[in-house]
C-alpha cells in the first residue's frame, strides 16, 4: 500500500540505496537492543527493510532480557521457536530473520547500527554492560522516551549513549503505540539527528515502510524531550479520566501540557526548535498517549481508586511486564525544577509528581486545572 499523499512530509526522505554498496561485507548489521512492546514492533519493522533492502544484513538481532515464562521455557527460546514475542507482542511474527539473543555481549559484536528501545531506568546499566563491547564505526538510535537526572543535572537517554559508549546518536518518536503498528495500522514518526544528514537518512530507510512514515529533523534534543515529556502528561490525562472529569478537561490539561513541554524543553536547550512540536513526536504524540496510551490507562485506574493502590502494584497487575515511564519522568523532571527553582514555572509537572508519589490526592489534578485554566 502507497503512504497516503496527504501524510507524506516535507522532509520525507527517498527510499533509494544510500549507502552505495553491494558487497555483503559492506553492509550494514543491525542489532536492537531490548524485547519490550515497542522492542519487539521496531524489530519488525527493520527485519522487512533488512530483508528488502540490500544495503542491510538480512539478520536482525534482537536483545532479549532472558525471562522463564510460566511454561518453564525460556523467553528467547519461545521467540527463536515461534517467531513471536509471545509476552510482549502475542499474535504477531517478527519475521524469520529475528533472532533473539540473551547474551548483550555477543548481540551486538558485529552490529554497525544499535538500535536502543528498552525502559529508560534500565538504560545506564546496559550502557555500562556494553563499554568495550561494540564496534568503533557503531551509529546508535534511541527510541527511548525517558531521561536520567544526574549530579551535574538532566541527562538525556541519547547523550547517556553518546558519552558512555562514544557513538553519535540520534533518536526516533512519534505517536506510536506499539499494538497498533504491530497489525500495520498508519502512524507517523520523526527521527531527530544532530548534523549528518546521511545518517538520519539512514535511519529513516531501517524504519520507513508504507504504514509507517518517518520524517527527520535536526533537534535531537527537542524530539527526544517531547518524547519524554509527554508522559508526565499522559499521567495528568489518566487522572483526569478516573475523576470522570470529561473530554474538555483533559483537552485543557493537554494543552498547558504542551505549553510546559515547550517552556521546559527550550529552558534546558534554547536549540530547541518551535517547529519540532507540531511534528509526530510533538502534539501527534501527546494525543495519542493521552488517548489510549499505558500512563493514560494505569494513571485513570490509580484515580478511580483514590490513589490507595500504588503506580507499582497497578502497573504489575494491569501491564504484566511492560513499564510505565511517566510517573518515574515525573519524579526527574521534579528533582530538576526542585534544583533549578523551577516549580512554580511548571505547575502540572509538578502536580502530576504529587500526585503520583503520594503527597497530594488525584482530586488535586482538579484544583490544578481550574486555578490554571481561570488564569489564562
Ligand atoms: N509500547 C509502546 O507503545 C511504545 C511506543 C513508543 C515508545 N515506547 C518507548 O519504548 C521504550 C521501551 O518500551 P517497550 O514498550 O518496548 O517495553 P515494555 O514496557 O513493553 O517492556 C519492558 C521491557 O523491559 C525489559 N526488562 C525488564 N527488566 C529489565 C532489566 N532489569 N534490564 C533490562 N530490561 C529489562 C523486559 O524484558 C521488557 O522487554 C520505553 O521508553 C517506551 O516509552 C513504547
Ligand atoms: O503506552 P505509553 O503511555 O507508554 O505510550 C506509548 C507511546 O509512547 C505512544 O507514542
Amino acid at each position: 500500500m502507497a503512504p497516503p499523499a496527504a501524510f507524506e512530509a516535507q522532509e520525507t526522505l527517498p527510499q533509494n540505496n544510500l549507502l552505495n554498496s553491494d558487497t555483503a561485507s559492506h553492509r550494514s548489521k543491525v542489532t536492537v537492543i531490548g524485547s519490550g512492546n515497542w522492542g519487539s514492533v521496531a524489530a519488525k519493522l527493520i527485519a522487512s527493510n533488512t530483508l528488502r533492502l540490500s544495503t542491510f544484513h538480512d539478520e536482525v538481532r534482537m536483545w532479549v532480557y532472558e525471562e522463564t515464562l510460566q511454561s518453564g521455557e525460556k523467553l528467547t527460546d519461545v521467540i527463536n521457536q515461534t517467531n513471536e514475542n509471545v509476552k510482549y507482542l502475542p499474535g504477531i511474527k517478527l519475521g524469520k530473520n529475528v533472532v533473539a539473543d540473551p547474551d548483550l555481549e555477543n548481540a551486538v559484536k558485529d552490529a554497525n547500527m544499535l538500535v536502543f528501545v528498552t525502559p529508560h531506568q534500565f538504560m545506564e546499566g546496559i550502557c555500562i554492560r556494553l563499554l568495550g563491547k561494540i564496534r568503533s564505526d557503531a551509529e546508535a538510535i534511541s527510541l527511548v522516551k525517558g531521561m536520567e537526572v544526574k549530579m551535574e543535572g538532566p541527562c538525556m537517554i541519547s547523550t547517556l549513549i553518546s558519552q558512555q559508549l562514544g557513538i553519535n546518536c540520534s533518536v526516533l518518536m512519534g505517536a506510536n503505540i506499539a499494538n497498533e503498528i504491530a497489525v500495520e495500522k498508519f502512524s507517523e514518526a520523526t527521527v531527530g539527528y544532530r548534523q549528518n544528514r546521511e545518517v538520519a537518512e539512514r535511519w529513516v530507510q531501517l524504519f520507513y515502510t508504507p504504514y509507517f512514515i518517518v520524517t527527520a529533523v535536526q533537534d535531537v534534543e527537542g524530539v527526544e524531550l517531547c518524547g519524554t515529556l509527554k508522559n508526565v502528561v499522559a499521567i495528568a490525562a489518566g487522572f483526569v479520566d478516573g475523576l470522570e472529569m470529561g473530554n474538555n478537561t483533559k483537552a485543557a490539561i493537554m494543552r498547558l501540557g504542551l505549553r510546559e513541554m515547550k517552556a521546559f524543553s527550550k529552558l534546558l536547550f534554547p536549540s530547541v526548535k518551535d517547529s519540532t512540536f507540531f511534528e509526530s513526536c510533538g502534539v501527534a504524540d501527546l494525543i495519542t498517549t493521552c488517548l489510549g496510551g499505558r500512563n493514560r490507562k494505569v494513571a485513570e485506574a490509580y484515580a478511580k481508586n483514590g490513589g490507595k493502590r500504588s503506580f507499582d502494584e497497578l502497573e504489575a497487575e494491569m501491564l504484566q511486564g511492560q513499564k510505565l515511564q511517566g510517573v518515574s519522568t515525573a519524579r526527574e523532571v521534579y528533582e530538576v525544577l526542585s534544583h533549578r527553582g523551577w516549580l512554580e514555572l511548571f505547575p502540572l509537572f509538578a502536580t502530576v509528581h504529587e500526585i503520583s508519589s503520594g503527597l497530594l490526592p488525584p482530586s488535586a489534578i482538579v484544583e490544578y486545572s481550574e486555578k490554571q485554566v481561570r488564569s489564562f
